[in-house]
């Protein structure tokens, strides 16, 4: 059965509008930044905690399902001499690109986010020196599919120092079964001991994107620990945010967001 349903989700990404999606998710009224109690600061500040411990670190890092989204990266970049991004859709990949060159005057303004990160970090850090440094670090954008064994094919030399991903798993996975498949087709990109941030929407089952209409795999806390377990993690942090009715707007379903720190258990 999820043969057949992870082409119809392939299929329905033809769809996919980076612009809209940045619009529905990323920019006001939903991307909020006046209180802790909103999503974005919600997640930026778990990424951000994970990160100031100085136990996350190394030489490369991957995104998995980057999107046309750099938030997920700015506590990072500190941390490690590489940042790849990944995406399945050219589409995402070359609105990171673009941003990473900065020529084109219509990229996303990330600078809120840019901005509230510094403030959090609380270092003191000029927030264009940020946005210099993470733009350095992005040296290779790869396509990527997670239902793959290999999901970067044979573009990746060495396993890499961490994993982070936000809102791809269930987002690109018709049923549970192939979210678990697909958790450990990436697990094999990850070193043992290392560490995987994961950010998620718990309980969703559909978003939209532009004309695009995209099935989510709805899961719980429980099911996220359990596929983490299976695919051979220790939980070191779970925490879950719950979408207040003023955020839900009609471009989604989700219910709540999940942040988990894993660790691949050597
Ligand atoms: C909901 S978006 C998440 C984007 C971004 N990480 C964020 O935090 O908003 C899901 C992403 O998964 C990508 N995707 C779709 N099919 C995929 C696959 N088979 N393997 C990896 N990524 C895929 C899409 O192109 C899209 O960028
Ligand atoms: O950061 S979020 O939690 C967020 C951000 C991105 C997404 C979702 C939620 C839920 N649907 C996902 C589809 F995969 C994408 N957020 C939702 C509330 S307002 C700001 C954006």
């Amino acid at each position: 059965m999820s043969a057949n349903g992870i082409a119809a989700v392939a299929e329905s990404y033809q769809k996919f509008n980076p612009r809209a999606y940045l619009q529905n998710n990323y920019m006001p009224p939903r991307a909020n930044f006046t209180s802790e109690e909103f999503a974005v600061p919600w997640k930026l500040r778990c990424l951000a905690d994970a990160f100031a411990t100085g136990e996350i670190c190394g030489r490369t890092l991957i995104d998995i399902g980057t999107g046309p989204t750099i938030y997920q990266l700015l506590s990072a970049c500190d941390y490690f001499e590489e940042i790849v991004a990944t995406d399945y859709l050219e589409v995402n990949r070359a609105e990171i690109q673009n941003w990473v060159l900065g020529e084109d005057s219509s990229c996303f303004d990330w600078s809120p986010y840019i901005q509230y990160t510094c403030k959090i970090e609380g270092n003191g850090e000029p927030w264009k020196e940020k946005e210099q440094k993470l733009k350095k670090k992005l040296r290779r954008i790869l396509p990527i599919d997670v239902h793959q064994a290999k999901p970067l094919g044979s573009s990746l030399s060495q396993p890499a120092d961490a994993l982070v991903s936000a809102f791809c798993l269930e987002a690109v996975s018709p049923d549970r079964p192939s979210f678990d498949r697909a958790l450990r087709n990436v697990t094999t990109l990850l070193k043992p001991g290392g560490h995987f941030l994961m950010i998620g929407a718990l309980d969703e089952s559909f978003y939209l994107a532009g004309e695009a209409k995209l099935s989510v795999v709805p899961v719980s806390e429980a099911d996220v620990k359990e596929s983490f377990a299976k695919s051979g993690y220790r939980t070191r942090n779970f925490c879950s945010y719950v979408m207040p009715p003023s955020l839900k707007i009609g471009v989604d379903d989700v219910q709540g967001i999940f942040f988990i720190h894993a660790q691949k258990i050597a």
